[in-house]
């Protein structure tokens, strides 16, 4: 049996992984796109033959494919190095403002350690000192630079004045900001609103451009027959009820057919699986990201079944942990939030005169969540429940 699967035989889905996990190394397009690709090349002509400096903000809800244009346009410009004269002196850096910690010091670090190829201290020196190193380090060349997620960036302090300060260096830097925060630029002060350039808006993809999409990923990485268009259909219209989110919908793809391997064939099963899949990620993913004493919070709530013994509950986890407890009022609001997110449920029964009412906690995903919830505690404060 394991050798059927190792040897990847018959009823094999799946032709080419790689299409689904590193798409940019096989697209030589991006559908639908094509446009804000065009306009943008255009800039970065004039920059790098003309002198014009330029600034864009790619704006996008999530899985509209800002990141992918990004990675799409800084690899063609490493091919253009090669071909055209005009472009051996540009360098590149891009940096996800959150995954290196969100702060401008951070921010800065590592844009000067890219541009520079050099080591550059995370600490002990001032963003001023950032900016003078960023400065020498493009000193008679071009550099475009490339900010995603940045309204991490600009939510903290000093992060729009980083922003500013590149924008209007003595120096060839060209800049595109990305963020899924379309409310990005309520964060920027006005002196550096008027710096920057014009929004690029990715719109959310409709059922139909999502289906095209798919199949496009179904050509290059399943073998035919595998599919049909009804299933691509399928999926296309479950992710453009959620705002036309590319990434979801490859992913069910992907995770569909990994399902149906040795089967031959994808059915709409595979994909209501990969949909609970799904679904049950996404629901860790909420938990891990909740502020710390509502994870307290929820954790309680596990093992009670009404408000009133999770609050107990709550007050002792807090004082094994040496946290100050919540009032039983701010408690039960955080519980409510909880239940308004879809984690919880909470159920108010009126115990007639005498009983008042009570409230009741309910979980459908308990055994996830606890699972989901321990891991991160021990994770992040090395707490074994
Ligand atoms: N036009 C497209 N053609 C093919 N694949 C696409 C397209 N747009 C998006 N994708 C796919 O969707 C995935 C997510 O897109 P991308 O990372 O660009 O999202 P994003 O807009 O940057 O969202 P986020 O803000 O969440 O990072 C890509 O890795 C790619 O697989």
């Amino acid at each position: 049996m394991i050798r059927e699967t190792l040897k990847g035989g018959k009823g094999e889905v799946i032709k080419n992984p790689k299409v689904f996990i590193d798409p940019i190394s096989v697209f030589t397009e991006i559908p639908y796109r094509e446009d804000i690709i065009k306009e943008t090349a255009i800039s970065i002509r004039y920059f790098v033959k003309n002198d014009v400096r330029f600034s864009n903000l790619f704006l996008g809800l999530t899985g509209t494919g800002k990141t992918f244009v990004v990675r799409y346009i800084l690899n063609e410009i490493e091919e253009v190095k090669k071909e055209d004269e005009d472009y051996r002196n540009v360098i590149q850096a891009y940096v996800n403002c959150r995954e290196v910690g969100g702060t401008p010091q951070a921010v800065l670090s590592v844009l000067a350690e890219k541009l520079t190829n050099d080591i550059v201290p995370k600490h002990g020196i001032n963003l001023g000192e950032y900016i003078e190193k960023i400065k020498n380090a493009v000193e008679g060349k071009k550099a475009i630079v490339y900010l995603d997620e940045v309204d991490t960036l600009v939510k903290r302090r000093d992060g729009d004045i980083v922003l500013y300060q590149l924008l209007r260096a003595d120096a060839e830097i060209s800049v595109i900001m990305i963020s899924n925060d379309i409310n990005v630029r309520d964060y920027m002060e006005p002196r550096v609103l008027s710096s920057l350039g014009p929004s690029v808006i990715f719109k959310p993809y409709d059922a139909e451009q999502l289906k095209e999409i798919l199949s496009k990923y179904a050509e290059y990485g399943l073998f035919r027959g595998t599919y049909n268009d009804e299933i691509l259909a399928y999926i296309a219209a479950i992710s453009a009820k959620e705002h036309g989110d590319a990434r979801k919908a490859v992913n069910l793809l992907f995770r569909a057919a990994q399902l149906a391997s040795g089967e031959g064939i994808i059915r709409k099963e595979h994909v209501d699986r990969a949909i609970v899949e799904y679904e049950q990620e996404r629901l860790v993913e909420a938990i891990k990201s909740l502020p710390f004493h509502y994870k307290l919070a929820l954790r309680a709530s596990l093992d009670s079944e009404d408000v009133v013994t999770a609050h107990k509950i709550y007050v002792d986890l807090c004082n094994k942990l040496k946290q100050r407890p919540l009032s039983y009022r701010r408690f039960s609001d955080i519980i409510s939030e909880l239940d308004m997110f879809g984690i919880i449920k909470i159920k108010i029964l009126n115990k007639g005169r005498a009983g008042g009412i009570r409230k009741y906690i309910e979980v459908p995903d308990r055994e996830k969540i606890m699972k989901a919830l321990d891991e991160n505690l021990a994770e992040e404060i090395g707490y074994e429940y």
